[in-house]
C-alpha cells in the first residue's frame, strides 16, 4: 500500500486562482484591492525566504504590497510605533510581523499592538478568543492551522466523529488546530487529543488517530508503527537537517518518517510541498477577507 499524497503545492494553485478572481471583483467594486504590509526585523535567513515568498504571492494576486524591513536592533518602542502607523493606514488591510523576533523584543507586546481588524496572521488574543468561541464569532484563523484544516477537507478525509491526535502544543499550531478540529461544523466535529513530547506513551496515542497532525519540531519523530493503517497524516514539521552540497539549499525534513509512513498511512502530506505552501495561501485568504471587510464597511 502506498499513501495518497496530499499536495499543498497543488491546493495552493487552486486557492490562489480563486483569490485572484476575488481581487479582480474587489477592484471593480471598490477601485482598489487588498493591501498587505510585511514587517521583517533583522536578517534571519529562513524568515527572509518566507517573507520573500509572501511578497511574491501577494504581488502575483494584484495586492498593494508594502515591504518594511527593519534592522535587528530596532527598539521595541519603535516597532510598536511602526505598527500603529499601519493600524491607521487606510490602504493597508493586513499587517504581518514575521516571527521569530530578536530576543530584546517582546513578541506578545508586538502581537497585541496589531489591530485585531488587521491581524491577518490570526495571532491576536481577540482573534484567538473568537476562534475558541467559534461560529459567527470567527474572524481570522491562524494561517497554518487554517491550511491544515483546508487540506484535510479538500483531501476528502471525514472529520466528523474522527479521532484526531495533535502532537505539539504551540500557540501558532498545536493549540489552535486542536480547538478548530473539535468545533461544531463542517471540517471539524472531531474528537481531539493534544499530546506533546513529554506525553507518556506517545506512540499509543498516535496509533489511535484517524487523523494524525504532527507539529513537534522533531525530525522523524513519528515512526511508521505509530500510525493506524489508512490514517490521514499531516506533517507540519519543516526541519532544516542539512545543506545540499551542490545547490547550497537547505535539506528539509518533516516530523514524520515519510518514506516508511507512506507504506502505512492512507493519505499523507510531504515536506516540503505540504503544509508550508498552505500557510502563505491562508495568509492571502485572510488578507482578502480583511480587505472586503474594510472596504464594505465604508
Ligand atoms: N508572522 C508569522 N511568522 C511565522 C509564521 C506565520 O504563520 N506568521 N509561520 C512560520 C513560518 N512560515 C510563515 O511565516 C512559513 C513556514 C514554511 C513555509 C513553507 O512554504 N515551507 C516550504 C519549504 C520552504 C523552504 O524551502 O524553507 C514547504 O514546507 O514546502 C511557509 C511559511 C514561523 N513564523
Amino acid at each position: 500500500m502506498s499513501a495518497e499524497i496530499i499536495s499543498g503545492t497543488q491546493m495552493r494553485k487552486e486557492i490562489l486562482a480563486e483569490l485572484e478572481q476575488e481581487v479582480v471583483r474587489m477592484k471593480e467594486a471598490h477601485g482598489k484591492g487588498p493591501g498587505l504590509v510585511t514587517i521583517l526585523v533583522g536578517e534571519n535567513p529562513a524568515s527572509m525566504s518566507y517573507v520573500t515568498l509572501k511578497i511574491k504571492t501577494a504581488l502575483s494576486l494584484g495586492f498593494h504590497e508594502v515591504q518594511d524591513n527593519q534592522p535587528d536592533d530596532i527598539s521595541e518602542e519603535d516597532l510598536l510605533a511602526l505598527i500603529e502607523k499601519y493600524n491607521k493606514d487606510p490602504d493597508i488591510h493586513g499587517i504581518l510581523v514575521q516571527l521569530p523576533l530578536p530576543r530584546h523584543i517582546n513578541e506578545d507586546a508586538v502581537i497585541n499592538a496589531i489591530s485585531p481588524d488587521k491581524d491577518v496572521d490570526g495571532f491576536h488574543p481577540v482573534n484567538l478568543g473568537k476562534m475558541v468561541i467559534g461560529g459567527d464569532e470567527v474572524r481570522y484563523l491562524p494561517c497554518t492551522p487554517a491550511g491544515i484544516q483546508e487540506m484535510i477537507v479538500r483531501s476528502g478525509t471525514e472529520t466528523s466523529g474522527a479521532e484526531v491526535v495533535v502532537v505539539g502544543r504551540s500557540n501558532i499550531v498545536g493549540k489552535p488546530i486542536s480547538v478548530m478540529m473539535g468545533q461544531k461544523g463542517p471540517g471539524a466535529n472531531s474528537t481531539v487529543t493534544m499530546v506533546h513530547t513529554r506525553t507518556q506513551d506517545l506512540a499509543a496515542h498516535c496509533k489511535r488517530a484517524d487523523i494524525l497532525i504532527v507539529a513537534a519540531g522533531v525530525p522523524g519523530l513519528v515512526k511508521p508503527e505509530w500510525i493506524k493503517p489508512g490514517a490521514t497524516v499531516i506533517d507540519v514539521g519543516v526541519n532544516r537537517v542539512g545543506t545540499n552540497e551542490e545547490t547550497g539549499k537547505a535539506i528539509l525534513s518533516g516530523d514524520v518518517d515519510y518514506e516508511e509512513a507512506c507504506k502505512v498511512a492512507g493519505k499523507i502530506t510531504p515536506v516540503p510541498g505540504g503544509v508550508g505552501p498552505m500557510t502563505i495561501t491562508m495568509l492571502m485568504k485572510n488578507t482578502v477577507k480583511s480587505a472586503w471587510w474594510h472596504l464594505e464597511r465604508k
